[in-house]
């Protein structure tokens, strides 16, 4: 399997800094208080039982929910939900791909990527459709693939991206044990390129420990600072 360097090009530093984030879905108060550090090489994995709040948490990271209470810093600087620039450092994958049924998943990347700024890089690309064994059916129209397939094309867009932050929810969903092992791999590669990760997941990913810490939302708000260095981006 030959790698792809998500994070190749300048190495950065980043930093998110999050405190007393609270959020309100449906009328109630789902968190409040919720504090986080991320420095760059790191992954934060939020845990907790259906209904905690990881998928909302991660979307008031990606600024697609508006938080009710709390700052967001990013690289130091204070950022609010609909803020471009922030946005345009993170790569979201939410529980529904966000592509078109219809398009190929070529077509559906090209589209993503463009919608990115990213350039269309053929070769890196290939690789990528490649290491999630896509080739074969990357020219077949979204609708019909299989919902793992469809996680693994959700991975390559995040992959190309070329972000430095990764907001991924449930991103080992019907994903096989190999798409599972890629996965971990992709992140481990992601954060030893200067990269960071926030994660949902109700499953053990293989990852190195030192890199991880844990945010569990089933239990009262708790700061989580491990190991951040403030950084200059
Ligand atoms: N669009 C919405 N409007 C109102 N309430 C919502 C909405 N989406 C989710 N909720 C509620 O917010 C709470 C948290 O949901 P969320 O999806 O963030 O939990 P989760 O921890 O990701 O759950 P799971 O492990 O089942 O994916 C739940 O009680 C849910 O019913």
């Amino acid at each position: 399997m030959q790698d792809f360097d998500a994070a190749a090009g300048p190495r950065l530093s980043h930093s998110l800094s999050v405190s007393g984030l609270g959020c309100i879905r449906g009328g109630r108060v789902l968190f409040r208080d919720r504090s986080l550090e991320l420095g760059s090489g790191q992954l934060l994995m939020l845990r907790g039982h259906n209904g905690a709040g990881k998928s909302s948490l991660l979307r008031c990271l990606a600024g697609l929910l508006p938080w009710r209470a709390g700052r967001l810093h990013w690289c130091g600087k204070e950022v609010r939900a609909a803020d471009a620039a922030y946005q345009g450092q993170l790569a979201y994958l939410g529980h529904q791909a966000g592509m078109s049924d219809t398009l190929t998943g070529l077509e559906n990347l090209h589209f993503s990527l463009q919608l990115m700024a990213v350039s269309w890089d053929k070769t890196a690309v290939q690789i990528v459709l490649q290491a999630l064994t896509l080739n074969d059916v990357a020219s077949r129209p979204f609708g019909r693939l299989s919902q793992g397939q469809r996680r693994r094309l959700g991975l390559a867009r995040v992959l190309l991206g070329q972000r430095p932050l990764w907001l991924l929810d449930e991103p080992d969903n019907c994903l096989d044990m190999q798409g599972e092992q890629y996965l971990g791999q992709a992140l481990e590669q992601h954060l030893a390129g200067g990269g960071m990760a926030v994660v949902a997941s109700h499953r053990n990913l293989i990852l190195p420990e030192s890199a991880m810490s844990i945010l569990d939302l089933s239990s009262p708000a708790q700061a989580t600072a491990k190991n951040v260095q403030v950084a200059v981006c």
